[in-house]
This record gives structure tokens, sequence and C-alpha cells, in this order.
């Protein structure tokens, strides 16, 4: 149609009426240049409903433009039918714009894959998503079976200094019972760490407890024992020895930024209960107000007025943050420990946890404390006075206090004392049924130690229920233990499934990042091309600059005018309809546009070049006619 009224341009009789319907023709293709403009300018200020349809339909206007792809039939037979007609057209003769339009082409494409591999991402996040539920579901199976108050039991080795002491314990590898040869008594626990057990064991019996903190429960883990057995080592550890407050926090933030699904964020306070009243130990004691412990009528949240909330960004801060804390702590020496604790010192750890779940933004905030009880002990043989015996009173009083609360718990009696002190007020809302609670009852090896020892066991199992008759009976404990194991096995299977989406997401990140590099160098040569001042630009200027300015912020999710991760929201069916259809992985493929778009980007660039230093005549001949067809 274009080429056969060029040619009747040069037919006399019919030229007013041609003229006519150039300027009407010229008319439309402004139009369409306006149109083709507009839709490139809004690829990249692009909106939440920017979907794979709308980049089709952008490639249509492309099309219906008749400038990206030239039909070769009509084109070739207009061109044999008038060798003038090459010079004439006003789009598809200037070999430097087709070069631009067939770049821009060449975007679209890479943007709708772009779009793919996005969608694809999306797709592999949601399987991780359910695969990860499905893996939080199996652990609180297995806490259920375990029971939501687990017991420890940790012997200390001889220390240097405590030389050859007999021995008054005695253990079967792999029972987990601790028998005291005085008394002749067992005790049972969920665990028993042996002298020679070091912190990694330990964490590693600790750790699906913390990952059900990181799952959204509440989560009390706390040292318990007679001073000197321990509680300090194994919570805190050193610099060779980490113990659990340490592992705890380092895991956490592993775990965090493991789980490409979720956004957590973490804060951290610190406090300790010294006589019965509460200090905070993140401010130094002149700017200490008064901390009052409040609870939400509605939902039973537990709170503290006034207290230092830290947010922390990784596991080296929030270490420097207990440092400064476990510095402010009050420690006294006593007979037994050099450097004993007066007070019970409380970390807690604020976990929230922020998904989308059917285009719902959802967030969870979960508890994780991590207590350094205070050494129980008997006054008797501590020979404690003044302030000294003071505070053993107060540690004996609130442990106390929470041993009533344990036991009332496991007796699920509809009275819990939480109100009797300050440490099971602040806990409340961590040692009910729907947290989970780890005890890490500490002991002496020593025989002289025996004594306290028979104390310690008996409240740990006090607080395991075992008292209750709670105990299985062999048949029953077995079939446990059979379950248990299934449950394990099933954990690992999506553990590894996990694994290997994160590894998936991995991959395609980094070819996000890949190809959105790769689509900002295109598109500034074609805004460099479009600048020539010898040529007229495809759309207006301002709208090529539009390109270069707003594409960065068009890949920022966060940005405002492109939520990506909301308009990757509008993709899910298209991009599973896209992907079956081609049948291979978007990934092998992905690649090709942008290679075709580098490549006629370089060759328009060496046509320039050549054109520039006068090497092609023929070239020239076409491009100056092509500008006076312009200017028609
Ligand atoms: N498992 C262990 N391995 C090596 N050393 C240990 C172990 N447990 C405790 N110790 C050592 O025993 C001493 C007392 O330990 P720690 O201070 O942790 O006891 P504690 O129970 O916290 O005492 P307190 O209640 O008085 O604060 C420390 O020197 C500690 O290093």
């Amino acid at each position: 149609m274009c080429m056969h009224k060029k040619m009747s341009s040069y037919n006399d009789a019919e030229h007013e009426e041609d003229e006519d319907e150039i300027y009407e023709e010229d008319v439309q293709k402004e139009e369409e240049r306006t149109c083709l403009a507009e839709a490139i300018h809004s690829i990249l200020d692009t909106r939440p409903e920017l979907t794979l349809a709308w980049a089709e339909s952008v490639r249509k206007i492309l099309q219906s433009t008749d400038l990206s792809s030239p039909n070769p039939s009509s084109s070739s037979n207009d061109a044999s039918s008038d060798p003038c007609c090459h010079t004439l057209g006003p789009w598809r003769h200037n070999q430097h714009q087709d070069r631009i339009v067939a770049g821009l082409e060449g975007l679209i494409l890479s943007l709708e894959k772009f779009f793919h591999s996005s969608g694809e991402l999306l797709l592999l996040k949601t399987a991780l998503r359910v695969s990860n539920l499905h893996r939080r579901q199996i652990l609180n199976r297995v806490l259920d079976l375990k029971g939501n108050i687990r017991v420890f039991c940790r012997v200390r080795p001889l220390l240097s200094n405590e030389g050859n002491a007999p021995i008054g314990y005695l253990t079967t590898p792999g029972m987990d019972i601790v028998k005291i040869l005085s008394a002749r008594k067992d005790f049972q626990f969920d665990k028993v760490f042996l002298p020679t057990s070091v912190q990694d064991d330990v964490f590693l019996e600790v750790e699906p407890i913390v990952r059900s903190a990181l799952d959204g429960h509440n989560v009390c883990i706390f040292a318990y024992g007679q001073t000197g057995t321990g509680k300090t080592f194994t919570m805190e550890g050193n610099k060779d020895q980490p113990g659990v407050i340490p592992c705890t926090l380092q895991w956490l933030f592993d775990e965090a930024c493991f789980d490409k699904t979720m956004s957590y964020s973490f804060s951290l306070s610190m406090l300790e209960v010294y006589k019965g009243r509460l200090r905070d130990l993140l401010v130094c004691q002149q700017h200490s107000t008064h901390l009052s412990i409040q609870m939400a009528a509605s939902t039973g949240y537990i709170d503290v007025d006034n207290l230092t909330e830290m947010p922390i960004m990784n596991a080296k801060e929030a270490g420097n943050f207990y440092q400064q804390g476990s510095q402010s702590r009050s420690t006294s020496c006593t007979n037994a420990n050099q450097t004993s604790s007066r007070s019970h010192c409380l970390l807690r750890i604020t976990i929230t946890c922020a998904y989308v779940l059917d285009n719902h933004k959802l967030a969870t905030t979960s508890k994780l404390w991590l207590v350094d009880l205070g050494g129980s002990e008997r006054l008797s043989k501590t020979n404690a006075q003044g302030v000294m015996l003071e505070e053993g009173k107060s540690i004996n009083v609130s442990l106390s206090a929470l041993g009533d609360v344990i036991s009332a718990l496991q007796r699920k009696q509809p009275h819990v004392p939480y109100r009797n002190s300050k440490l099971t007020q602040l806990l409340r809302d961590c040692l009910g049924e729907q947290s989970k609670t780890l005890m890490l009852v500490h002991v002496s090896p020593k025989e002289m130690d025996m004594a306290e020892t028979v104390c310690s066991l008996s409240f740990a199992c006090r607080a395991r229920g075992t008292h209750l008759g709670r105990e299985l009976s062999k048949g029953k404990k077995r079939e446990r233990a059979a379950a248990i194991a299934e449950l394990y096995k099933l954990m690992s299977i999506h553990d590894d499934e996990c694994r290997s989406l994160q590894d998936s997401i991995k991959t395609i990140e980094a070819l996000i990042e890949e190809r959105k590099a790769f689509l900002l160098q295109s598109i500034e040569h074609c805004n460099n091309k479009n600048k020539q001042p010898d040529h007229q630009p495809i759309g207006s200027k301002s709208s090529s600059n539009n390109l270069q300015v707003q594409l960065p912020s068009f890949f920022t999710p966060s940005s405002k005018t492109c939520p990506l991760g909301d308009s990757l929201k509008t993709l899910p069916s298209n991009l599973k309809a896209a992907m079956s259809e081609e049948g291979e992985s978007l990934l092998e493929k992905s690649f090709s546009s942008p290679l075709v778009i580098k490549q006629m980007i370089e060759e328009a660039a060496l046509e320039d070049s050549i054109k520039e230093h006068g090497l092609s005549g023929g070239e020239d001949m076409h491009n100056h006619q092509g500008r006076e067809d312009e200017n028609f």
C-alpha cells in the first residue's frame, strides 16, 4: 500500500490527490510513531499491571506499524516495480532507524524473557515456601511427640583445680539416664550430655528448638543448676568454645539469609532479674528507667515497658550487644565460682517474619528467650552473708516459682502461678502450651556435690513431668522413636528439596541480574543512537531520554514507580502456560535474545563508523535520500 502510493506520486495527473494521500499517510505514520514512543516509554515507566500480555501488545504495536518487521513479499514486489521506492519509504529505508527499531524489538523480547525468568523465580519461591511449610509442620509434630517441655542434663567435667575428686554419678551410654550412686536413684532425661560432650554436641540438640522460634513459636531455653556447674559455660561459652547463645545468633542469621521465601528482621533486648527487680543491661545504670511488665489483654503478649530493644543486622552486631550486656551483669566471687552470676540473665531475640500469602502481606512475631539462671544454692553450705545471702535467697525463691509454674503446666492445672515472681511473669507467654521450653539442667560430677545434684535433678524431672507418671513404657517409647525417625526422614527430604530450590533460585537471580545489566546497556546504546543529530529519533526525544532515566528504577523492586514484586504477582498463570508451551528450560533459551540485540547494535555502530569515515557511498546515498523523504 505504501509503495503503491509512492509510485503514483510520480504520475502528474494524480499528483495533487497523491500529495494529500501522502500527507495523510505521514500523519498516520506520525501517530504510529507517537504510539510506539509511548509504548516504549511505558515499558520503562512500568507499572504493576505490566505483564507478558502487555509486552506482547507492545510487540503488536510494533508489528502493526510495519516498522519492525517489513513484509518481505510486499517489499520485494514494490522494490522490483520501482527501484526508487527504496529511497522513498520514510521508515523502512532509513537503515539506521530500522536498526533502532530492531534493537527495540529485541529489547521487548528481552524484557519478555526477563519476565519469564522472573516468573520462574516466583514459581520456585512458591515451591520453596510450600516445602518449607511442610518441613515446619513436620518439625512441629516431632517436637509435639517429644513434648513441649524438654529437659536435657549436662554433667560438667572435673576442673583442673578439682584434681581427682571422687565421682558420685553413673551414666549408661545411649540411655539418657543419670544414676546417683549414693541415692541409688535414676533420673531419666530427653538427653544427657556427658563430661566429654562438647559445645557442638549441645547445640546440635538445641537447634530444632531454635528453629521452631524462627518458624513463629515462642521459645524459652534456660540453663538451670547449682552454682559453678557450667550454666554460663553452656549458654555463653568462650572464644574457642562458643555456647548456645553465639551459636543461636549465628544460626538465626544464616537461616534467615538462606530462606528466600520470607523476610526476617531481628531485635535484641537483655535484662536481668536481680533481687526480684528488673534491670536493663543495655543501658548504663545512671540512665536506667523503671521497667514494668505489661500483658496485652487480647493476645496475652508480654512486653516490658522502657526496655531497650536494639535492631540487629547480623550475628556480630548481636554478639557485641550481648558482650555489652554481660559486662553489666551482677556477678560476685563465691565459694563455688570465681565469677558467680548473682541474678537471672535473660536475652530476648524478637523475630519478625514477613511473607506474602495469596497476595496478602503477612507477618508473625515470635520471641526467643535465652536464659542463664542464677545458681541454685544451699545457703547453709555457701555461708553467704549480707548482700550475697539476699541474692541467694532471691534466686532460690524465683527458681522455686519457676518450678511451680512448670509443674502446673505439666499437670494442666487451671491456675498457673505466674505472678509469684518477676521471672515467671516475664516468661509467661513463652512457657504455655503453644510455646516450646527447653531446660538444660547442669550438675557437678563430684561426689561431695551429690546432695545438690539430687535437688537439681529432681527439679528437672518435675519440670519434665516424669514425676506424674508420664514416663512411657518401653513399647510406647519404641513406637514414639520410630514415628520420630520417620518424621526426621521426611524432614530431610524437604530439607534436600529446599536446598535444591534455593540453588535454582540463586542461579535465576544471577541470570536476572545479568539480564538487567544487559538491558540497561542495550537501552543506552539505543538512546545514544537516537541522540545523534543527523537522525530523526524514534519517538520523542524526551521519551527516549526517559528510557535511560527510568529503566534503572524499573528494576528496583522497592521503587515506587516499579514494584517489580507486585507486578510479578500477576504473572504465574501466564508464565506457567508460557513455560510449558516452550517445553524447555528458559535458562538455556534466555540468552539468545540479548545476544541478537547486541549483535544488531554492534553492526549498527560499525556501519555508522563506516559512514562517518565516508567509506560507503551507496549507503550514504540511501540515507541521504531517506532524510529528504522524511521532510515531505
Ligand atoms: N563443660 C565444661 N567444660 C569445661 N569447663 C567447664 C564446663 N562447664 C563449666 N566449666 C568451667 O567451670 C567453671 C564454672 O562454670 P560457670 O561459670 O559456667 O558455672 P555457672 O553454673 O554459670 O555458675 P554460677 O551459677 O555461679 O554463675 C568455669 O570456669 C567454666 O569454664
